[in-house]
């Protein structure tokens, strides 16, 4: 049987809807799926771990990787800089194990551009003011910071008709199902359609050397 490649979801989301929630209560059910770490200059929060939640740099670090080509796509959120590293997500990739990108809607469309295969989710909160009270009860951003999010999150919004599958986040059982389910059918199809183009490859190298 062929060896068949991971497949890469972006989850994309206004601050505060629930992806990172979603995506790490998805993977303790599913050991064999990862999310990629990113690189960003924003400051740590309280309990995030470098290396773990994201790789923490300075700004003249991220800007030195920029320039030798390291991301495959990197953002700037927040007034911060964020970025997804090319050769660790290739290589997890090669691995075949599934990726997860949580990354905003300006990354997301370097990615399509670059890996079309790529399947696009996007999480919306069921209003706005629920999106507040989750960022308020997350209790790792001060005022200001809400505020600064909550402005951009219906910026955010608009490009939900960019992604394949829309998810409203309201009862977070009910989303964990539902992105489950599109991940799992998306897993089986292309895993499906790889090994039909590895045959089928296979049956033409057969009848070259006939
Ligand atoms: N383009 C891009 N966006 C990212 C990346 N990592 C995180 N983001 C996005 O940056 C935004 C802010 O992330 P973060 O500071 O962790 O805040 P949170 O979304 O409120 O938890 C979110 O929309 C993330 O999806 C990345 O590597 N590239
Ligand atoms: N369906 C839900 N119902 C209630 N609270 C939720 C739900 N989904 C997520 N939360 C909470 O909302 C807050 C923001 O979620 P988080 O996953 O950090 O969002 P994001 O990664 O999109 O910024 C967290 O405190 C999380 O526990």
């Amino acid at each position: 049987m062929a060896e068949v490649t991971g497949n890469l979801f972006i989850v994309s989301a206004p601050s505060g809807a629930g992806k990172s929630s979603l995506i790490q209560a998805l993977l303790a059910q599913h050991a064999d799926m990862q999310v990629s770490v990113s690189h960003t200059t924003r400051a740590p929060r309280p309990g995030e771990q470098n290396g773990v939640h994201y790789h923490f740099v300075k700004v003249d670090d991220f800007k030195a990787r920029i320039a030798a080509g390291e991301f495959l796509e990197w953002a700037e959120v927040f007034g911060n800089y964020y970025g997804t590293s090319r050769t660790t997500l290739e290589h997890t990739l090669q691995q075949g194990i599934d990726v997860f990108l949580d990354i905003d809607w300006q990354g997301a469309r370097q990615i399509r551009q670059q890996l079309p295969d790529t399947i696009g989710i996007f999480i919306l909160p069921p209003s706005l003011s629920v999106l507040q009270q989750r960022l308020q009860s997350r209790g790792q951003d001060s005022a200001d910071i809400i505020a600064g999010r909550m402005s951009k999150a219906q910026d955010e919004m608009s490009h939900a008709d960019e992604y394949d599958y829309l998810i409203v986040n309201d009862d977070f059982q009910q989303a964990l199902l539902e992105l489950r389910s599109i991940v799992l059918c998306q897993r089986n199809r292309l895993i499906r359609q790889q090994q039909r183009q590895q045959d089928l490859l296979d049956q033409l190298l057969a009848k070259s050397t006939d």
